[in-house]
């Protein structure tokens, strides 16, 4: 409906405009955030070395003067242990049945597994065009990389089969023609200037989080939740009061640490993330809080945004 295309002008042999959403799935550690937030150029997804961490589901618009190709970002499947698991596979699960277009990401270093299979079957009953893409190319040799290509194409009927490595750039550009060929024809769906569509707290929210867990995330793996409470522009700076949530005391004192140095830390690494996302200047003010079994509590869970 909004904005116009450069493609209607001159007629005669212009390819159709297309627009539509795709998002990549795969086991944790796929390299999915990574692929996002290479593909996008922006540090929007959060990524991490330690599995499940992405928690919202977060939109990228790429324009292009043919098309555009939202990009909705997706939290690991796996096996629920807690409620706020078996939130996350529902995510997983509406947000797959929404796309136009999936990208399931295996990666080159490790050999393909029961995970890998049970993700695929999923996949297969649903209307989506389903893409195998091969991340991490950068950490194999060509003849490792052939052999995971024959593996992943055994796998099942994937409408194309795309290798890529995030960290190195290589066949990032093909992976997005790729999938945008894919996207049905459709008006533009976003106006030209908008990137992402999540509320700007979320993403905040996600840079606390994840200076929060710079460093600790061995002994707080999935403990931290964070809420960004108020965002009040003044001038050209942005006042933000967020809340850092943990589970036991004996969390809260490592998120804060000896006379508060840690959070010191913390406040002046996500404030420095923010400011770029923003593009202001932010006065951040951060207060950690313990709420008890947070991931099972279905109250606590709606109040920290799942
Ligand atoms: N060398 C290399 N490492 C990569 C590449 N892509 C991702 N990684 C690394 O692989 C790890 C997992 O990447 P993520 O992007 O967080 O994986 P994910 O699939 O989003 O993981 P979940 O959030 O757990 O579902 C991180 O340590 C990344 O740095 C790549 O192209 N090359």
């Amino acid at each position: 409906m909004r904005g116009g295309r450069a493609g209607d002008v001159g007629g005669g042999g212009a390819r159709p405009y297309r627009a539509g959403f795709a998002c990549f799935v795969g086991r944790p550690n796929a390299g999915k955030s990574t692929l996002t937030n290479a593909i996008v150029g922006t540090k929007i997804a959060i990524t991490s070395n330690k599995p499940q961490t992405t928690r919202h589901v977060i939109r990228a618009v790429l324009h292009r003067p043919e098309s555009q190709l939202v990009l909705v970002d997706t939290p690991g499947l796996h096996r629920p242990r807690t409620l706020l698991g078996e939130r996350l596979n529902d995510l997983v699960r509406s947000t797959w049945s929404e796309v136009d277009v999936i990208g399931l990401c295996i990666p080159a270093d490790e050999p393909v597994g029961r995970g890998d299979r049970f993700i695929t079957g999923e996949l297969a009953e649903l209307k989506a065009t389903v893409l195998a893409v091969v991340t991490k190319t950068d950490l194999v040799d060509k003849k490792r990389l052939a052999e995971q290509l024959l593996a992943v194409s055994e796998l099942g009927e994937f409408a194309a089969v795309v290798p890529v490595s995030a960290v190195s750039g290589h066949q990032l550009d093909t992976l997005v023609d790729v999938m945008t060929g894919y996207l049905p024809e459709s008006p533009q769906l976003y106006p030209d200037d908008m990137l992402t569509d999540d509320p700007e707290q979320v993403l905040v929210a996600e840079l606390i989080r994840e200076a929060a867990l710079e460093g600790v995330r061995d002994e707080l793996p999935h403990s931290i939740a964070v809420v960004v409470e108020e965002m009040i522009p003044e001038g050209n700076l942005m006042k933000i009061y967020a809340d850092v949530y943990v589970e036991r005391p004996s969390q809260k004192a490592i998120v804060i640490g000896h006379r508060a140095s840690r959070l010191k830390e913390v406040g002046t690494t996500a404030r420095r993330q923010i400011e770029e996302l923003l593009g202001t200047r932010v006065y951040l003010d951060l207060h950690v809080r313990v709420a008890k079994d947070w991931q099972r509590d279905p109250k606590q869970l709606r109040k920290l945004g799942f």
